[in-house]
Parts: C-alpha cells; sequence; structure tokens
C-alpha cells in the first residue's frame, strides 16, 4: 500500500497544495514551521478521522476558512482509491470514497493503513490513559476496520449514559424534580455491556498478539538495555476474550458499582476506564522511564504496530515524524535499519545535514524544499487506473447479454408463474414429468411454500412491515417493547409511542441502534426514519362541529 497523491484546500497553513509521491522512502526537508508536519497530519487524519496533534478539528482549518478538504489517493494491490474527507469544525465531516459520497466518514477507515510515530508519542508513556486506549482502539481499526463501528457505538452509549447520570446527579445537588429520573438506566447498562464487551473483546485479543511485538521491537530500539512488556488492565476481572463472558463480568461490574456512580454522576466501569500496562523490567514506565528510554519506548510502541500489521498481512505506509533528533546516533541507526523496508516510508526533517547523516533510511529519495510543490504525472500508473473502469464494463456486457437471451423465455412463462414459484423454480421452468429423483410435485413444507411464494409475488416488503408491528418485542428486545409501541409506518418512517416523556426521550437517544435491530430483523430499507413521541394527551375535541382552542379550561384549571 501507498500514497500516490495528497491534495489538500484550506488545510493547516495550506491554501492549496498538491503532493505527488512513491513507494519507498521519502524525506520531506524544510525549515521549521513550513508545513511538513501538516503534510503527515492530514495523511494520519486520513487513516484515523483524528490528528495527532490536537483533539478538536478547528485547527486542522486554515485559519479564516470554513471547512478543509483532504483528497489522498491510495494504491493497493495495484488498484487506485480516492479518499475525500471534507472536515467542518463543530459539524460531522463529509466523506467519498472512489468519488462516491459514504453515509458516515467512518466508512473511509481501513482504506489507508499507516503507523505514524512523532514527538508527541511521548505522551503514549507518560500521558494519561486516555493516550494508550486510543493507540489501542486506532491500531484496532487499521487492523479490523469494523471497530470502527464498535468504538463510536460505545463511545456514544458511554456519553448518554453519562448525560443521565450527570443530569440526575444535578438534579439531586440543586433539589430540582427534573431529569432526576434514572427508571432507563438499565436499558444503557445493557447496552454498555453489550458494546464495551465487544470493544474489549477486540482489545484483549490485540493485546495478546501485540504484547510479542512490543518487546522484541524495544530490545532492537534499546540494545537490549530493559525488557519491556505491555499487558491489558480492564477495570472489570476479565481472564478471557469470550464475549458473553465479559458481557457478563461488565453486568456485574455495573450493578456493583450502580451506588458510586449515582453518587458521581459519572460511567465508572468499562473499557473506557482501562489502561495499557507498560512496565520496563520490573518498574512502570511512567514516572521510572528516562527520557531516552521512554522515547524508545513510545518508538517501541509503534514499530510494533507497524510489526504485527505486517505479520498479518497489511503493509501500512509508515511515517516518521521529526522523530530522528531525539534519539541518541545508535537508535538511530537502529531505527533506520528497522524501517528500511516500508512498502512507503515518509521521514520529515528540519536539518538536512543532521538528517542526511543520521537517517540514512535504505532506499529514502530526498525531496529537499519540496513540501507543497506538485511533480509531474507517474506514467505507469494509467493502466492500473483503467482496470476498474474496464471492469465494470466487461460486467455490464456480459449482463446485457443474459438478458436479452433470457428475454424469450420470460415471455413463454408469463402462465406457470405462481406454479413455478410454488415449486421453487424462481424462473426455471417445470419439468413435464416426475422422474426417479425429488420432483415439485411431492408434499412440500408449508412454510416452504409460502416463503416462495411471499418472494415470487414481491411480498417481501409487506411482510417485513406487518413483522415490526407483530412481533414488536421480538425486534426491539423485551425492555424497549414494554415500553413503547408502534403505531404506524408509512414510507418507511415509522412511528413510535414511548410508554413517558423519559422512556420517549430514552428511545430517541436510542434510535440508530433501534433502527439497526429493526433492520437485521426485517431487512434493510424498511424501516429508514423513526417518530418517537410520548403518551398522547387526552383530547376534548370530538365530532366535526367544535369550538377551536385549548378546551374546557375552566372545568378543570
Ligand atoms: N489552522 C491554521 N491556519 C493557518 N496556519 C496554520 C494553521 N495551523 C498551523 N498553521 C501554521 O503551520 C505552520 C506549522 O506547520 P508544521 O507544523 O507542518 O511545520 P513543520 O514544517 O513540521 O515545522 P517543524 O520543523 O518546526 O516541526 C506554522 O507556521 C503554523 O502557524
Amino acid at each position: 500500500m501507498y500514497v500516490r497523491r495528497l491534495e489538500l484546500v484550506d488545510f493547516r497553513s495550506y491554501e492549496r497544495v498538491e503532493v505527488d509521491l512513491e513507494p519507498g522512502g521519502a524525506v520531506l526537508v524544510g525549515p521549521n514551521g513550513v508545513g511538513k508536519t501538516n503534510l503527515v497530519e492530514a495523511l494520519g487524519y486520513v487513516a484515523t478521522l483524528g490528528s495527532h496533534r490536537v483533539a478538536t478539528d478547528a485547527p486542522l482549518v486554515r485559519a479564516g476558512a470554513g471547512s478543509a478538504v483532504i483528497r489522498c489517493t491510495i494504491v493497493h494491490d495495484g488498484r487506485e482509491l480516492l479518499v475525500e474527507l471534507e472536515i467542518v469544525p463543530g459539524k460531522a465531516n463529509r466523506a467519498r470514497l472512489g468519488r462516491s459520497p459514504v453515509r458516515r466518514a467512518r466508512d473511509v477507515l481501513g482504506a489507508l493503513r499507516l503507523v505514524l510515530f512523532a514527538p508527541e508519542d511521548l505522551e503514549l508513556v507518560r500521558g494519561d490513559p486516555a493516550e494508550r486506549r486510543r493507540y489501542l482502539d486506532d491500531l484496532l481499526v487499521a487492523r479490523l476496520p469494523r471497530y470502527a463501528g464498535v468504538r463510536a457505538d460505545y463511545e456514544r452509549v458511554v456519553k448518554q449514559r453519562n448525560a443521565l447520570l450527570r443530569t440526575a446527579y444535578l438534579a439531586r445537588k440543586t433539589g430540582g424534580t427534573r431529569g432526576g429520573d434514572l427508571s432507563t438506566l438499565d436499558v444503557w447498562d445493557t447496552h454498555l455491556a453489550q458494546h464495551g464487551a465487544e470493544l474489549l473483546a477486540g482489545r484483549l485479543e490485540l493485546v495478546a498478539a501485540l504484547a510479542p511485538h512490543v518487546t522484541k521491537a524495544y530490545d532492537a530500539v534499546a540494545a537490549g538495555k530493559g525488557a519491556a512488556a505491555a499487558t491489558y488492565r480492564a477495570s472489570v476481572p476479565v481472564d478471557t476474550p469470550d464475549r458473553s463472558a465479559l458481557q457478563a463480568a461488565l453486568s456485574t461490574a455495573l450493578a456493583e458499582s450502580r451506588q458510586s456512580e449515582v453518587e458521581r454522576g459519572v460511567t465508572l466501569v468499562g473499557p473506557h476506564r482501562d489502561d495499557l500496562a507498560l512496565t520496563l523490567g520490573d518498574l512502570p514506565a511512567k514516572g521510572y522511564a528516562s527520557h531516552g528510554e521512554s522515547w524508545s519506548y513510545a518508538l517501541a510502541l509503534r514499530l510494533a504496530a507497524y510489526d504485527l500489521l505486517r505479520a498479518e498481512g497489511i503493509e501500512p505506509v509508515l511515517v516518521l515524524d521529526d522523530v530522528f533528533a531525539e534519539l541518541d546516533g545508535g537508535r538511530r541507526a537502529r531505527l533506520a535499519d528497522l524501517v528500511g523496508g516500508a512498502s512507503q516510508l515518509l521521514v520529515t526533517c528540519a536539518v538536512p545535514r543532521t538528517c542526511r547523516r543520521s537517517c540514512a533510511v535504505p532506499g529514502t529519495r530526498w525531496r529537499r524544499g519540496e513540501c507543497g510543490v506538485s511533480t509531474e504525472e507517474q506514467p505507469g500508473e494509467t493502466s492500473a487506473s483503467q482496470a476498474g473502469p474496464e471492469l465494470a464494463r466487461a460486467v455490464l456486457d456480459a449482463a446485457r447479454a443474459r438478458r436479452q437471451a433470457a428475454a424469450p423465455q420470460r415471455r413463454t412463462r408469463s402462465g406457470n408463474d405462481a406454479a413455478d414459484a410454488a415449486a421453487g423454480g424462481g424462473g426455471r421452468r417445470l419439468r413435464g414429468y416426475s422422474g426417479p429423483g425429488p420432483d415439485p410435485r411431492d408434499p412440500q413444507a408449508f412454510g416452504d411454500v409460502l416463503a416462495r411464494l411471499v418472494k415470487a409475488r414481491g411480498w417481501q416488503k409487506p411482510a417485513a412491515e406487518a413483522t415490526v408491528f407483530g412481533a414488536w418485542e421480538r425486534v426491539v428486545g423485551p425492555d424497549i417493547a414494554k415500553h413503547s409501541r408502534p403505531l404506524k409506518l408509512d414510507d418507511g418512517e415509522l412511528t413510535v409511542e414511548a410508554e413517558s416523556t423519559a422512556w420517549a426521550t430514552q428511545l430517541r437517544l436510542l434510535a440508530a441502534s433501534l433502527l439497526q435491530r429493526i433492520a437485521a430483523e426485517v431487512g434493510h430499507n424498511v424501516v429508514r426514519k423513526l417518530h418517537i413521541h410520548g403518551p398522547a394527551a387526552p383530547s376534548w375535541s370530538r365530532g366535526p362541529r367544535r369550538v377551536r382552542g385549548r378546551g374546557p379550561r375552566d372545568t378543570y384549571g
């Protein structure tokens, strides 16, 4: 995998820039503040949808501009993929993959696998657990992109659960009555245990695979001075990545800490409280390791991530941002040896002479002062980029030919549709005799015949819609079904009535996962949108002739 082209519009210091890159190594050289890190930060953003330098998106947009655009052409297995991201601070990012819009920006994760080592990585060793959790989760997504959804779901549940606890905590503190209702906390516990177990299992599997690479990488960088070990420290007792065992452990821990959570107004249990414990010899690295050792450790964590991805058949792009200056001569030389085989290696460097001498990474080419300068086209790429359209055309031609060949047959079978459907022909014609094998005229299970008829007559959608109403409890689960009921389904928009306004609020917060559950039960596009409201107030409007207004207030106050 390598990045062939990076184009930025209003990103950081760049109003517009186009950089063409090649496989192999490149060193980006330029004076301090010229914008070297801005370029690799944009690549990191494509890979993780976050910056390695700042927690929010606002600083990524050029001062005075409203939004920034990153376009990145990635070549993987000879195929090109264009990823486009528009960053609008305070709003959801917009993304396109291969020029088609994607539903959520996180759908582009996995297109670019990248390991970036930067001075900020010292925080991996010296900083708070949140830094290490982010390291693990980014790597989890680079390894298995489906974890982007697991991570987002879990973060959403924690956020909503914290909001509920916090509102109740403040209501209690101020003696108010509004917002003190914690009746929906059980539902959030279930969601937290479910999504938390999934994330926790992913992290445990990841750390088991990663830990030997961390020890090996530290040994290589520090030339055997000290044994590094990384272990996962969970907030609940765990000894297996089995998802149902983890879900049970999280549920138990949540029940046990309920009292303290309500008292403190915050979620105290779950993967968002975990840590990756790093030790050097018998001592924790944080607080004990020297500056140089901490640097080597941080570097070892990134190299371990790179080694793990490669060992699993993923060739990530490797970026070393301004790191050689922090390492002593021996460590620089060893690092250069370790990263020499990367499919694409980008090194940023401010002092060319020092960098040339100390980071003579095998195979790197120098791009002195080329930051922000577009270069000529790469001739060899044309055939690769044509492969996609040509393949599409071939598939389309084949489909057209098949349809033309099938057309006369289709005309002859119109009278046989129902019998053919009942026989499971699905377009094939009935044979005129039984023969020794199974025959469509043999007795058939009623369910099978019905399923085929439903399919042949195109009744799937009405049947799926009926399931939403008829099997509401199965579709949304007993907890939610107890407190809500579906009212009407109109053009993919389902109206649901909740038992109380508190439940309506909770269901609105759960709308995304409800839609997912409904789709899993009855299929996609049956319900596309939810309208959730609380119980209807009694109406005093009766009959066609009535007085406008709010009703008999004199009588009822
Ligand atoms: N949102 C922004 N709008 C405009 N300019 C910005 C923005 N964010 C950063 N800059 C500018 O970008 C420059 C920093 O670029 P960058 O960090 O890429 O430098 P660098 O070449 O890596 O430098 P060094 O060698 O010192 O690390 C600074 O001059 C900074 O003022």
